[in-house]
């Protein structure tokens, strides 16, 4: 059934506002506002809901399996690796659910706050290339009260501004796949007494030696993609009724797309015959991709028989002075020289193995199309343990010289091959296609036992530094 009303007209402030645009306000029948369109939900709830019409009328409506929930997906294009598996989330619920979920992937960081929050890639960026400054800044924050402090100070000074850039979205459910996400965000719900009413989930992506801001004990769920993370989770005090190991969510297209080699080489206009290397440094290109590439370009080719014994692709990912030095080159061997591909199934699919620093998504992914790996590079703290998690398995090998990595593929491509088959057999036995779905199910479980949206009035004497 389906009723009209007439709007209240009343003077809010924007707090008000905010806040009702939010999780709406109660009006004089208990009901509360929303804006969104219904569509069906499966986990269906007993109260009724209302709507503004496009006129203005509020309408009443029972509130069964008709709304969307809402989910906010918190990240920051720190590297390449949260944005991707914030994608890779976001198309496993539209892919499990439908339109059952609606999904924001943003950072609320850069849209509502100011310095340092809102710059953090740059100056992401700049600690990671001066690594020794990185390394200092990772390990001297690990201790849990150095972090929440910081947190909290930042907390406190942008307390409305995350509040808002929170509830825009009118989140249900929030996950985090990012290390500093936690603490604010967590402040923020418990402020507005919302803890009991929104799902929070903490997604990690790095495969071992995280940086503990990711443990955050009032969490729902924290979504550990290995063993060794999870021992560390309960080792900074997590239950282990919130941790789940399913794996490092992965962009659904590994998983399910089925693609022939040679097909792919076609369609990318690779040379059918020659084996293929991957060369790549994460999201923005890092590490020494470009000495690898020059000694490969040499050891690639057969001098006494004259002509090549593989071929190389090169993805520089957003490092565009790389693609364009490195397109200005002269090869030996057949060479490709791409940007930043939006298709990474596609190009890891028509390889047979990859040199790259330890980023834990191209690990992953490298692992679910069967790559070996040649680690070459890793940035202190929270990369460092991802190169025994591939070494130690058999996946693949770790070298920082250009010549022992060209060394190393041109054996796997002439005397090696047994080796090379090995690797790519370990390497497929750790990949873990299905892990974003396992989560996207277990989230919905969550959201499932949980009861309808916040439905709680703004209280403006509530004091964000008080609940930290
Ligand atoms: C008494 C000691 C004083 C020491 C001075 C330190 C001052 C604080 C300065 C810097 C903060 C350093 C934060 C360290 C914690 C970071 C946790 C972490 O793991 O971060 C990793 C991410 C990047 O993601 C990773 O990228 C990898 C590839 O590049 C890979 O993909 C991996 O999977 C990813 O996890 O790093 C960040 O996002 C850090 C951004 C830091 C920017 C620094 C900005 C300037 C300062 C403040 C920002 C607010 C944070 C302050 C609170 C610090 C508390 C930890
Ligand atoms: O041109 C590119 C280069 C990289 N990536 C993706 O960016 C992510 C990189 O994440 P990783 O954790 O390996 O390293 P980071 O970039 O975070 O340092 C992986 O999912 C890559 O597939 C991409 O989609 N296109």
């Amino acid at each position: 059934m389906v009723m009209k009303v007439a709007s209240p007209e009343k003077v809010v402030s924007i707090t008000e506002k905010v806040w009702q645009r939010v999780y709406g306000g109660i009006n004089n029948n208990g009901y509360y506002y929303h804006h969104h369109r219904k569509h069906r939900r499966r986990c269906s709830y007993e109260s009724e809901d209302e709507y503004e019409d496009e006129d203005g009328t509020i309408q009443l409506m029972q509130m069964g399996a008709e709304r969307s929930k809402n989910v906010l997906i918190l990240m920051s294009d720190t590297g390449g690796g949260h944005r991707a598996s914030a994608e890779a989330i976001r198309e496993a619920f539209r892919i499990e659910f439908g339109d059952e979920y609606r999904i924001y992937v943003k950072d609320v960081w850069k849209e509502y706050t100011g310095w340092p929050l809102n710059d953090m890639e740059r100056s992401y960026k700049f600690m990671v290339k001066h690594v020794q400054l990185w390394k200092v800044a990772f390990h001297s924050t690990s201790p849990r009260w150095i972090h929440s402090s910081y947190l909290a100070a930042i907390a406190s000074y942008y307390a409305k501004e995350v509040e808002a850039g929170l509830m825009e979205y009118k989140p249900d459910i929030i996950i985090s796949v990012h290390p500093l996400m936690q603490h604010i965000p967590l402040s923020v719900l418990k402020w507005k007494s919302l803890q009991k009413k929104v799902i929070f989930v903490t997604v990690i992506t790095d495969l071992n030696t995280c940086h503990p801001t990711w443990f955050h004990p009032r969490v729902n769920r924290c979504y550990c993609p290995s063993k060794e993370v999870a021992k560390r989770a309960l080792y900074d005090g997590l239950e282990e009724s919130q941790i789940q190991v399913f794996g490092l969510p992965i962009r659904p297209s590994f998983a399910r797309a089925v693609l022939s080699k040679d097909d792919l080489r076609k369609e990318l206009e690779l040379d059918p015959d020659l084996p293929a290397v991957l060369l790549m440094g994460g999201g923005e290109g890092m590490g020494p991709v470009k000495k690898t590439a020059m000694v490969l370009g040499e050891s690639l080719y057969d001098n006494d028989q004259g002509k090549p014994i593989g071929q190389l692709i090169i993805i520089c990912g957003r490092n565009k002075a790389l693609a364009s030095t490195l397109e200005s080159l002269e090869w030996k061997i057949p060479v490709k020289v791409r940007g930043f591909e939006t298709q990474m199934e596609k190009w890891m699919g028509a390889c047979d193995c990859i040199i790259t620093k330890a980023g834990p998504g191209t690990i992953a992914e490298a692992l679910i199309r069967g790559l070996p790996i040649v680690l070459n590079d890793y940035i202190p703290g929270q990369e460092k343990g991802n190169v025994p998690y591939v070494v130690d398995n058999g996946a693949g090998v770790f070298t920082r010289s250009p010549k022992e990595t060209a060394r190393i593929v041109s054996e796997w491509f002439s005397t090696k091959t047994d080796e090379l088959k090995r690797m790519s057999e370990n390497a497929l036995k750790l990949a873990q296609p299905e892990a974003v779905f396992d989560i996207v199910k277990d989230i919905h479980e969550l959201a499932c036992q949980r009861g309808p949206l916040a439905n709680i009035p703004y209280d403006s004497t509530s004091s964000l530094t008080n609940v930290i």
